[in-house]
């Protein structure tokens, strides 16, 4: 028997969720296919969980670093109840996801992995499904890089290492992205020793001004980081793991957590029996989130482009707007902020500067203003860090925040970058006293500092002084 809907959602994490929930209520004949655990990678072994063991570190570097406030303690680590933390913290946000809330909002859903049989025919479980539309939202899972010795080795990844029990003694990270560096940190504050090996220079993608800062905070903490460090093997264990760099260095540790980027999930989708289209595994769609089959869009990590919860959930919007209302919306990373939780955080938004020289931008300016002048972050001792303003002919293009809550701060760069916002806007607001968030006035003060207090000025108002 064929079942037929109006739309057929493959995968149930941020993405498809967020298609599901707006099909479903609005009223389409929608059915949602998941071969795993509801709320994908962001709710099980992502954004959640890792947040969630970031805020049992933060907690644990808190009770050791106040003594400047007077404050001293030693924290004690139980490892296993940071972990019940993260897993409680999952089982909190679970129910927002589940088959039961989707189901009660008028999405049928299947629990099975759906694979295409033709341009608008789905498999699951044995039965066949056909929909007007189709959207691809299977995201993504660990690359893992054949490196000699490494299958014989056992291995962490981010989809295994919620499941420890004890605190690995020596943790080794490979690579040095969002989620080596934010696990490193992490698991260094409550108590394990942790070595970065990265091929290339960690944090690759941000500012290196600001990447700067957090490797000042990590180095301090006593994270190693090898960089520019090719792994020639890996040797072990349970409990012991070596690895033998190419310049003849050994790096030994406990465990080995593999956070070497991501690998699309589009492999065993029967992608080709539906003419969609893949460039080195990711689902090439055009602005609107077409594949190159019109009437199946893809959305989230497994497409070409950024892979973030939120760009998932922002893909979904524009396929709602596409599929449910056929109004032909485009899809725009270009105000997409992107966030580090390591302590300081470091967050963006817009161009780096080195994303506008690359690109040729005309009349590149860029304004700084420190966190050690915020009088917020000196009465909390979070002096470090800066914001990083780029401007183009005098428009914001980018904006860069480190420090304390950079991820809360750079709010207002989002709004001002998708709404074209002026610098003059950024300044036309009361700012509360003393906050963090002044730092957006610091960095604006920059630029209009020298234009008021100028001998122009100076001359108006020594006019305007005799006027009576
Ligand atoms: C450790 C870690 C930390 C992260 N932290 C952050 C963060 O702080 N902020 C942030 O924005 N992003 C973060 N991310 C990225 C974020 O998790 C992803 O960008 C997001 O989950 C992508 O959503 P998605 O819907 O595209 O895919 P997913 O959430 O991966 O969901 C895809 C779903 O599809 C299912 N599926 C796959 N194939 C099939 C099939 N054939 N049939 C049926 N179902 C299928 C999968 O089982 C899965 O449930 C993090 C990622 C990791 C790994
Ligand atoms: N805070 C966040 O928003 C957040 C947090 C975690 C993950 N994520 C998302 O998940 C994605 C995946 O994260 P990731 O850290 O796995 O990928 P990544 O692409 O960010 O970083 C992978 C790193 O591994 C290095 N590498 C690759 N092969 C290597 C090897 N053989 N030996 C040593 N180093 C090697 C790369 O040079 C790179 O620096 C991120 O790009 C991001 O989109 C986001």
């Amino acid at each position: 028997m064929t079942h037929n809907y109006d739309i057929a959602i493959i995968g149930a994490g941020s993405g498809g969720l967020s298609v599901a929930s707006g099909a479903a209520q609005l009223g389409l004949k929608t059915v949602l296919f998941e071969a795993d655990r509801m709320g994908g990678d962001c709710l099980n072994v992502g954004c959640v969980p890792s947040k969630s063991i970031i805020a049992a570190g933060h907690a644990a570097h808190i009770a050791r670093t106040s003594d400047k406030l007077g404050v001293t303690a030693e924290p004690t680590i139980d490892f296993a109840r940071s972990m019940q933390h993260v897993h409680d913290v999952i089982a909190s946000i679970a129910p927002h996801d589940s088959a039961e809330r989707f189901q009660g909002l008028g999405a049928h859903v299947v629990q099975q992995r759906a694979r295409f049989t033709g341009p608008a025919t789905l498999d699951a479980g044995g039965e066949t499904y056909t929909a007007r539309r189709i959207v691809i939202a299977t995201g993504s899972r660990p690359m893992i890089f054949p490196i000699p010795g490494l299958a014989e080795t056992p291995y962490l990844t981010n989809e295994t290492i919620w499941d420890l029990k004890e605190r690995p003694d020596h943790l080794i990270i490979l690579g040095g992205g969002n989620i080596g560096i934010e696990l490193a940190q992490a698991f260094r504050r409550l108590g394990s020793r942790v070595s970065i090996v990265e091929r290339d220079i960690i944090m690759a993608k941000d500012d290196p001004d600001l990447v700067s800062v957090v490797r000042t905070a990590l180095d301090e903490e006593g994270i190693v980081i090898h960089e520019n460090a090719e792994v020639e093997r890996i040797d072990g264990g349970a409990g012991r793991v070596a690895l033998t760099l190419k310049d003849g260095a050994n790096v030994t540790g406990t465990h080995v957590l593999v956070a070497t980027g991501r690998r699309r999930n589009t492999d065993d989708l029967g992608l080709e029996l539906a003419g969609i289209e893949t460039e080195r595994g990711a689902i090439r769609v055009d602005a609107r989130l077409r594949t190159s089959n019109k009437k199946v869009f893809a959305i989230g990590d497994c497409r070409e482009g950024p892979q973030f919860t939120h760009a998932a959930g922002y893909d979904g919007g524009i396929v709602i707007r596409n599929i449910v209302f056929r109004i032909p919306a485009k899809a725009s990373y270009d105000a997409l902020p992107w966030v580090t939780f390591t302590d300081p955080e470091l967050a963006n938004v817009g161009m780096t500067e080195r994303m506008a020289r690359d690109r040729g931008m005309p009349g590149i300016q860029i304004l700084q203003a420190a966190m050690a002048d915020n009088d917020r972050a000196k009465a909390e001792d979070k002096p470090m860090g800066r914001i990083k303003i780029v401007l183009s002919k005098g428009k914001i293009v980018g904006c860069g925040i480190v420090g304390t809550s950079a991820g809360e701060l750079i709010h207002p760069w989002s709004l001002a970058i998708a709404q074209g916002l002026k610098l003059s806007q950024m300044t036309g607001y009361i700012a509360p006293y003393p906050t963090l968030g002044e730092i957006t006035k610091a960095g604006t003060n920059q630029y209009f500092t020298p234009k008021l207090f100028n001998d122009r000025v100076r001359w108006i108002v020594g006019l305007l002084k005799h006027l009576p």
